[in-house]
Formats: C-alpha cells, sequence, structure tokens
C-alpha cells in the first residue's frame, strides 16, 4: 500500500537505499549508477527509483531538506517498506581549516541544534552515530578509490541562513565538528530506534571559513565519487 508520501507498493523499494537531499539528484543517481531502474514515487516531486548496481537491487530516494523532511521518508522507508540499510548522500559546508572542498566526509556522529531527540529524551544528549559496519565499508572503499575521506562529526542544522552563524561555527570548529548540514542526526536516530544500519556521506561543496565553492561542473564529478562509495558500501 503507498504510504502519505510515497506511492510505492510493498516489495517496489529494496531493502538498501540511497538518500539525497535533491530529488533531481535521486534521477541522477538512477540515471548514471543504476540499470534496469524503475520510478516508483513522484508525489511532491521526491523522486524514488528502484534498480540494479553490480547486479544487487538498490534504491533511491529524495528527502528534501532539514530533519522534519528526511524523517518523514525515514520513518515511512523503515516502518513501512522494511528497509534495513539507509544512506544519506549529500553536500555540506566545511567549517575546519584543513577539510578542503571537494573532499568527502563520513558522519560517524551528528552534533545538533534540532529539537526532535529533546522530545523523546529531554534534557539527555543522544548521541546519533553512524552504524559501524557501514562506516567501515565506506571507509575501506573511499580509500581503494584514493579518495581523500575525512571522518568524523558533523552538525546537522535545523537552518540555512542564521543571525550570528559563525560565533556557533568557531564553536563547533573548536570542537573539531567537521562541517554542517541538515539531515544526518534525524537519521541516525531513526534508524537507531528500529535498529537499521545509516550512514551519511557528504562531498564538501563550500568552505565556510574561507568562502571557496565548488563549481557546477566540480560538483558533479566529486558527486559521482560520494555516490560510488555509498553503492559500493551498500552493497559489501
Ligand atoms: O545536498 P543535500 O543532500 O540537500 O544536503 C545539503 O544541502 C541542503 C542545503 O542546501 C540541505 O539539505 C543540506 O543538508
Ligand atoms: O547545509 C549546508 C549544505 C551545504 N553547505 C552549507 O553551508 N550548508
Amino acid at each position: 500500500m503507498p504510504t502519505t508520501h510515497i506511492g510505492a507498493n510493498k516489495g517496489d523499494i529494496a531493502d538498501k537505499i540511497l538518500l539525497p537531499g535533491d530529488p533531481l539528484r535521486a534521477k541522477y543517481i538512477a540515471e548514471n549508477f543504476l540499470e534496469d531502474v524503475v520510478c516508483y514515487n513522484e508525489v511532491r516531486g521526491m523522486y524514488g527509483f528502484t534498480g540494479t548496481y553490480k547486479g544487487e537491487r538498490i534504491s533511491v530516494q529524495g528527502t528534501g531538506m532539514g530533519a522534519p523532511s528526511i524523517s518523514i521518508y525515514a520513518n515511512e522507508l523503515i516502518q513501512e517498506y522494511d528497509v534495513q540499510k539507509l544512506i544519506r548522500v549529500g553536500s555540506c559546508g566545511a567549517l575546519q581549516e584543513d577539510v578542503q572542498v571537494r573532499d568527502v566526509i563520513l558522519a560517524q556522529s551528528a552534533t545538533t541544534d534540532s529539537q526532535m531527540n529533546r522530545t523523546v529524551f529531554g534534557t539527555i544528549d543522544f548521541a546519533p552515530t553512524a552504524d559501524f559496519n557501514l562506516l567501515k565499508n565506506a571507509y575501506d572503499v573511499g580509500k581503494e578509490q584514493g579518495l581523500n575521506l575525512r571522518v568524523g562529526n558533523v552538525f546537522t542544522s535545523d537552518a540555512f541562513y542564521r543571525e550570528n552563524a559563525m560565533e556557533l561555527f568557531n564553536k563547533l570548529a573548536e570542537y573539531n565538528v567537521l562541517a554542517v548540514e541538515m539531515e544526518t542526526s534525524a537519521l541516525y536516530s531513526i534508524a537507531a530506534k528500529y535498529n537499521r544500519e545509516a550512514l551519511t556521506v557528504l562531498t564538501v561543496s563550500d568552505h565556510i571559513i574561507t568562502g571557496e565553492e565548488t563549481t557546477s561542473q566540480e560538483r558533479q564529478t566529486t558527486f559521482n565519487d560520494m555516490i560510488e562509495v555509498a553503492l559500493d558500501a551498500a552493497i559489501k
């Protein structure tokens, strides 16, 4: 049965899934990396596709931007479609001087200003954490590909635009947070609740400290590295 936000039947979605924020990135991944592709979702333009990668069935689903949006898709994918492995493939802004634009980051953990876990844990700080096996697989695959990989804590921000942003970003950088994005803490928390495997792989699209940005062509190439790491980690 289709869910509120996904127009697929049970069985239409593979047990492994890539989750880009941008639905057009989902389409790009399906068209350029998967074979025998079927589009299973167009609800709200949030495309979802299932195909095969190196002979293994795999899906890719846009999630939209921010914790509330990815939470809708992660909950429905897990509870209604029994998805087991969820890998976000996103962009992020670097917070450390030695993290370069175009680097690929594996998010080991996520710090956040999202209140979603506060409604569950009150004043306790739950620590959203990547699945170790997925993280190790992605690390091994990325190293084999010769990528400049970084592994560490990322900041899942509720706001893309914020007042006095540099004050917060400098503090996060002091505590070794590598980059800022907007979904990982929610993905890891939902996966933990339902005992599923989750990982976020990010491409650094811009640098918060230096102001450097990637061109769209460069973004395309580095996104390809990230997508390959995620796909190979998913099937390893
Ligand atoms: O490139 P995606 O996956 O959308 O990720 C990043 O880009 C969006 C902000 O521009 C946020 O969703 C952030 O997490
Ligand atoms: O959330 C995001 C994503 C990319 N770059 C940023 O600065 N923030």
